[in-house]
């Protein structure tokens, strides 16, 4: 199975209806697509803008654990995590909207234990909010509603996830939250999907300057099922590290997320109905992030 391509700058300028339908029809049925043509700084053409985010994991541990995440419930900072149990192995720092006020505050290093980190992360989180925004227009035209409507409608808080795994570490298979995610692969592969109606993980191989999107929970319920959320995983088997950037795009925490109207067809079968109750997304969220330990 093919995942296929978005040219984000074809959408920019014509917002053309085989574009929308192509982001349609992948979110119904594969359920990734490769975003190539986008502003973002990818691993191939833009290595230094992105190590200067990562250069963080080659601190020395204590330095790294004085940011820990583990102490705020919405994981804000750093973490080691090996989980055997969960098949988790790898590190991570989550950091949210510095302006806003729904999570647990970011938590930074001084200033002089890594130069220009706070500033390289703040560049980068606006570059990929933009690029977040433009998705969300693309996916609220798929959706068959006008451009604005889904940071009209659900606003968007996003959060961004630096990630480093070690050779031989992995992601348990899970589903993402919130509405879309946008993964910027670095070359060394072994991120998996499991598409819709399919009990086989396909490999998503890295493909220069692009980035991948995939939906998360949120927007499945939305769509009542029609668009999948699909589960995915990472199996790190290569030497060296693997590196990850990824932006969640979520929506506001007081968000009441539950099917659009013209979406109350029943896409979900009896066994996943309560999918299609109304929740407030932080809770869902919230309670997401402690079952996953992710
Ligand atoms: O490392 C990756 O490519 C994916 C990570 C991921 O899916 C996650 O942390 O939610
Ligand atoms: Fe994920």
């Amino acid at each position: 199975m093919d995942i296929p391509t978005i040219d984000l700058l074809s959408f920019c300028s014509s917002q053309s209806d085989d574009i929308v339908n192509k982001i349609a029809n992948a979110c119904q049925t594969i359920s990734a697509f490769y975003v190539t043509n986008s502003t973002l700084p990818t691993f191939e053409n833009d290595y230094e803008a992105l190590q200067q985010l990562l250069r963080f994991f080659e601190l020395p541990i204590d330095i790294k654990n004085k940011i820990s995440g583990k102490i705020n419930r919405d994981h804000r900072g750093y973490a080691f995590t090996e989980d055997v149990e969960s098949n988790e192995l790898r590190e991570w720092v989550y950091i949210g909207d510095e302006n806003g006020d729904s999570y647990a505050k970011n938590q930074w290093l001084e200033e002089e234990e890594l130069p220009g980190w706070k500033h390289a992360i703040e560049t980068h989180f606006k570059l990929m909010s933009s690029t977040g925004k433009l998705l969300y227009q693309a996916f609220s035209l798929a959706l068959g509603k006008e451009k604005n409507f889904l940071e009209e409608t659900f606003h968007r808080e996003p959060t961004v996830l630096l990630l480093r795994y070690p050779s031989g570490g992995k992601c348990p298979e899970h589903t993402d939250v919130g509405f879309l995610a946008i993964n910027l692969l670095d070359s060394t592969g072994g991120l998996q999907i499991k598409p819709r109606g399919s009990d086989i993980w396909v490999d998503v191989p890295p493909r220069e300057n692009t980035f991948l999107c995939h939906i998360g929970d949120a927007l499945e319920r939305v769509t009542n099922g029609l668009w999948y959320s699909v589960p995915h995983r990472v199996r790190h088997e290569k030497s060296g590290y693997r590196y990850g950037i990824v932006m969640f795009n979520n929506p506001h925490a007081e968000s009441i997320i539950s099917p659009l109207d013209n979406y109350i067809t029943n896409n979900f079968d009896e066994n996943n109905e309560h999918k299609s109750l109304p929740i407030i997304y932080k809770d869902f969220h919230r309670r997401r992030l402690n079952e996953l330990k992710y």
